[in-house]
């Protein structure tokens, strides 16, 4: 029965597709097509008077500066960033960090950045002794500022593994080599080398906005980013929206889908540490109780291991994510994907097979820390293990708790939460929500080659929960492509950034700051009015 109903399903579906394709363009909305228009209008005139094609500074207005770099520009680029990542700012623990490193990166930073360090425009502040926060003023107070976020510490990387010395920033096959060259030193120092790009092209913003560099985010965030946003609460400033690390754009991360599609994340998983603790008495071990404490603490986080959080496919963005990709894909996943009203316990059985999909639908339960026992011939009295839990937007803190205590269901074992915070709100992205539109078109723009942007779920952290005061718009993207191997790398080996994909960040962001001063709200239908 719903074999013969898919089928009909896809007959229908296929019948109309080239349709469907060609109306979905021009319903995406006048002005697509309306600038399609002026942009081939415009090549006409500029094919007719010689040149060879409109400018960017033509498209979007006089005014606008257009993203293209000398050859002297292109290799100050890359060496910049290769300075940046031989400067070891490592986050060990709360406690420890290379606080010289991340002195010397601030050095760094006014030495390679000179303009931006000595414009009349910014003012610029350290914040808990070694965190970053540049205030870019605009000509136009009307208009609400918004923020761009990085952080320059990084996780530890000892030499193992490595195909080059994860703190020598060689460049090698058109690649730069070393630890944070995705997370997120790449970020840091595209989002300065643009604004000096612009600075020295005499630009100055209409739109003000803030950058904010978080020295301790790999740890919290606590000392850099809680602090700069605490600082901006007591000045007043409210935030149209935020821009920081968290998403990029997807290569070969999922079957059968071979286009590479921009992913602005919405929304964040909350997480929850979780000490699990078992005490016994303690004693000989030629004489063993029928249980120990390392008997029932495995126990019992064995069987959170084994009982994975409720599946929450349904709630929250992702429903969203995947109509939006259905297109993308041939048969017959465009019609699982395109018809969640009828395949969602399909497609939610399917988004558990892989480690990384699966992360997108529950709280996910790992098993990080383990420690019991001090010699072979000893019962420990002790036994502790740590579990870390992200939790999925759609649950909180307390209910994971809830669940936790229901799967352990042993009173021996004693529950201490170490550190928790919720999931972030989801932040809008809906044709009115002014970050989403500008990053939107900005990689459409930049990107050409980018069919489809989607709004999509982070599944770790990052330094942004801590400006949820601040704003409703929080979206984490990065302008860099990602295959599954990059990911891997990220706190892991032989993390690197093409040469090519470095730029076009720096370029990304160059358009971007842009326009944001160009921006138009749009103007609402009347039916809504
Ligand atoms: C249908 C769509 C499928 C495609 C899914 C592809 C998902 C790819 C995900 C890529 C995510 C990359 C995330 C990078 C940011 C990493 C930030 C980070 O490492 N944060 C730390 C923060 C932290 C947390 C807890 C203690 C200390 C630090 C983290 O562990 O989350
Ligand atoms: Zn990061
Ligand atoms: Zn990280």
């Amino acid at each position: 029965m719903i074999g013969q109903r898919r089928v009909r399903l896809w007959t229908f579906r296929s019948k109309l597709w080239p349709d469907w394709r060609g109306l979905g363009r021009d319903m995406a909305g006048r002005c697509v097509s309306g600038r399609a228009l002026i942009a081939a209008l415009l090549i006409l005139l500029a094919t007719v008077s010689g040149s060879t094609g409109p400018s960017s500074r033509e498209i979007w207005g006089a005014s606008r500066i257009p993203s293209q770099f000398s050859e002297e520009e292109r290799v100050a680029i890359k060496e910049a960033l290769k300075g940046a990542i031989q400067i070891p700012t490592v986050s060990f623990s709360h406690e420890e960090s290379n606080t010289t490193a991340l002195a010397e990166f601030g050095e760094y930073m006014r030495k390679v950045f000179p303009t931006v360090f000595h414009s009349s425009l910014i003012r610029h502040e350290v914040v808990g002794t070694y965190s970053h926060l540049l205030t870019v003023q605009g000509s136009d107070p009307s208009l609400q500022p918004y923020m761009l976020m990085a952080h320059f510490d990084v996780v530890p990387a000892p030499e193992e593994g490595w195909d080059v010395p994860p703190f020598s920033g060689l460049e090698r096959d058109g690649f730069i080599h070393g630890r944070g060259t995705l997370d997120n030193k790449n970020s840091v120092m595209a989002i300065l080398q643009a604004l000096e790009l612009l600075l020295i092209r005499n630009y100055s913003p209409r739109r003000s906005f803030f950058i904010a560099l978080g020295h301790d985010e790999e740890v919290s965030g606590i000392k850099g980013a809680q602090k700069i946003s605490a600082l901006l609460q007591a000045r007043g400033v409210r935030l149209a929206f935020l821009v920081d690390e968290g998403s990029f754009i997807m290569e070969d991360f999922l079957p059968n889908l071979k286009k590479p599609f921009a992913m602005i994340s919405v929304a964040e998983k909350g997480a929850l540490d979780l000490m699990l603790q078992v005490n016994m008495t303690p004693g000989h071990s030629s004489a063993p109780p029928k249980e120990t404490s390392i008997g029932i603490l495995s126990a019992a986080v064995s069987r959170l291991e084994q009982t994975p959080m409720p599946n929450m496919f349904g709630s929250g963005p992702l429903k969203q994510t995947l109509k939006l990709l259905s297109r993308e894909f041939s048969f017959p996943t465009n019609i699982l994907f395109g018809n969640l009203w009828l395949f969602q316990p399909i497609v939610s059985r399917l988004m558990e097979r892989n480690h990384i999909t699966n992360a997108l639908v529950r709280t996910t339960t790992a098993l990080t820390i383990f420690n019991a026992g001090v010699k072979v011939n000893v019962i420990p009295p002790l036994a502790q293990a740590t579990i870390n839990f992200r939790i999925h937007p759609s649950q909180t803190v307390r209910e994971v708790l809830e669940l936790v205590k229901n799967i352990v269901a042993d009173d021996r074992v004693q529950l201490h939460v170490l550190r928790s915070f919720e999931p972030l709100p989801v932040s809008p992205s809906d044709a009115t929500a002014i970050g989403y539109q500008l990053l939107q078109q900005t990689i459409q723009s930049v990107f050409p080659e980018v069919n489809i942007v989607v709004p999509g779920i982070c599944i770790a952290n990052t330094d942004s929960r801590h400006y949820a005061n601040l704003t409703n718009g929080i979206y984490l993207f990065n302008p860099v492509f990602l295959q599954p191997q990059g990911f891997s790398s990220i706190h892991g080996i032989n993390e690197k950034i093409s040469v090519r994909n470095y730029e076009n960040q720096v370029k990304f962001i160059f358009e971007l700051i842009q326009n944001a001063d160009t921006y138009k709200e749009p103007v609402p239908h009347l039916h809504e009015l």
